[in-house]
Formats: structure tokens, C-alpha cells, sequence
């Protein structure tokens, strides 16, 4: 697939097929995709893969978080419907950094991290693997954090839910974007 096209036609899957994505290709595609620009060289990005008992975790944490607050046949629904959406996630990819007490290197370290997950996810696209990038209200709680081992100075950057998508979902429509590009000579 041409580089164009592979922008222009990944999409973010949330549904999955139940089979298995290997941890090996995607330690593989990470290395790959660590290679982008840097200032400074900081690097200061870590990845936790999370499968099986870690990911039953989760799931059982999403369902209790969802459902919070909800008594009965309504609570109940609640925690299915959040457990079984994180049950048929393949693989989860908790993406952290080392948060720079310096603003502009905070920033410039979130931007290059951002950039190993969208390489993530074009790298994963061109071998039909797809992926969501999400940072919901789930990963903002206690014992989320807890659960993917956030380090005191790391900023949580995002939860990739990964596997081989069942269902792409239509693109989003984009801006023009002539509207937002200036010429100035
Ligand atoms: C920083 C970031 C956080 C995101 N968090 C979520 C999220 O919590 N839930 C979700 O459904 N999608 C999330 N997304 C995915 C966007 O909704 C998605 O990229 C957008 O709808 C465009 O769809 P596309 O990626 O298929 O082009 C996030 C994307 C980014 C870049």
C-alpha cells in the first residue's frame, strides 16, 4: 500500500476479531515505530502490553467503573456492555513518558511520543492489524493506574487497544483543509 493511501484509509477499530495478535510483532512494530524525530534526543517514552489475566483485570475494572453509581437490571447491563467491549480487545498497549518538569520539553516529548503511536497504528494498518488510541475517563482513575503500573513523573499518553479489526468503522469527514493553509511570500 502506498504511503498516501495508508494515511488516508487507516481508521480507528474498536471491534475485534477473537484472534490473537503476537507480542513479538508487536514489540517489532514498536521498535519501528520509536524512530521518529526527537528534540533532544530525551526519549522518554515506555510501553506496557497488556493480555490475558491483566486484560480479564481491566475488563472487570471498565464494568465496574461504568456501572458505577447504577443499581439493578441497569447496572448490571452497564458492566456487561463495558466488560465485554475491553473482553474482545486482542491486546492492550499502555503508552507512558517521563513527565519533564520543563513545559516546552513536556510538550515536545508528548508530541514525539504521540508520533511512535501514530507509526503504531499505520505500521499495524499495512498488516491488517488495527487500533484505537483512547484516553476516556477510565484511564484518569486510581486504580487504572494502578493496574498498567503508572511510575511517579510518568504521564499516562494512551491506551492502544489492538487486534484484527472486525468492523472498520466509515472516516470521519475532514476540513478543507486550503481553508487552513496560508501562503505568505
Ligand atoms: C489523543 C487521542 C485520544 C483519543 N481518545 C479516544 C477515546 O478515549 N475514545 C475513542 O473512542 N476514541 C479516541 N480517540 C480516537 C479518535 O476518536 C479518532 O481518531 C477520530 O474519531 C478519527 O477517527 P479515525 O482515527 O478513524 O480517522 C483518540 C484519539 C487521539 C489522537
Amino acid at each position: 500500500m502506498d504511503i498516501e493511501t495508508l494515511i488516508k484509509e487507516r481508521r480507528s477499530v474498536s471491534l475485534f476479531e477473537d484472534k490473537p495478535v503476537s507480542i513479538d510483532e508487536v514489540k517489532a512494530m514498536l521498535k519501528t515505530s520509536a524512530w521518529v524525530p526527537n528534540h533532544k534526543m530525551t526519549q522518554p517514552w515506555r510501553f506496557t502490553i497488556i493480555t490475558g489475566e491483566t486484560k480479564a483485570q481491566l475488563a472487570h475494572m471498565a464494568g465496574e467503573f461504568m456501572s458505577r453509581g447504577k443499581t439493578g437490571e441497569e447496572k448490571d447491563r452497564a458492566y456487561n456492555k463495558a466488560h465485554a467491549a475491553f473482553s474482545q480487545v486482542p491486546m492492550h498497549v499502555m503508552v507512558f513518558m517521563e513527565e519533564s518538569h520543563d513545559l516546552k520539553r513536556r510538550q515536545e516529548d508528548y508530541a514525539s511520543t504521540s508520533l511512535i503511536i501514530h507509526n503504531l497504528s499505520l505500521i499495524g494498518w499495512e498488516k491488517g492489524i488495527g487500533m484505537i488510541w483512547k484516553t476516556g475517563p477510565l484511564t484518569d482513575t486510581e486504580p487504572f493506574r494502578q493496574l498498567i503500573g503508572i511510575q511517579p513523573g510518568e504521564k499516562f499518553v494512551g491506551m492502544i487497544q489492538l487486534g484484527y479489526p472486525k468492523k472498520v468503522p466509515r472516516a470521519m469527514p475532514r476540513i478543507d483543509l486550503d481553508e487552513r493553509i496560508t501562503e505568505l511570500n
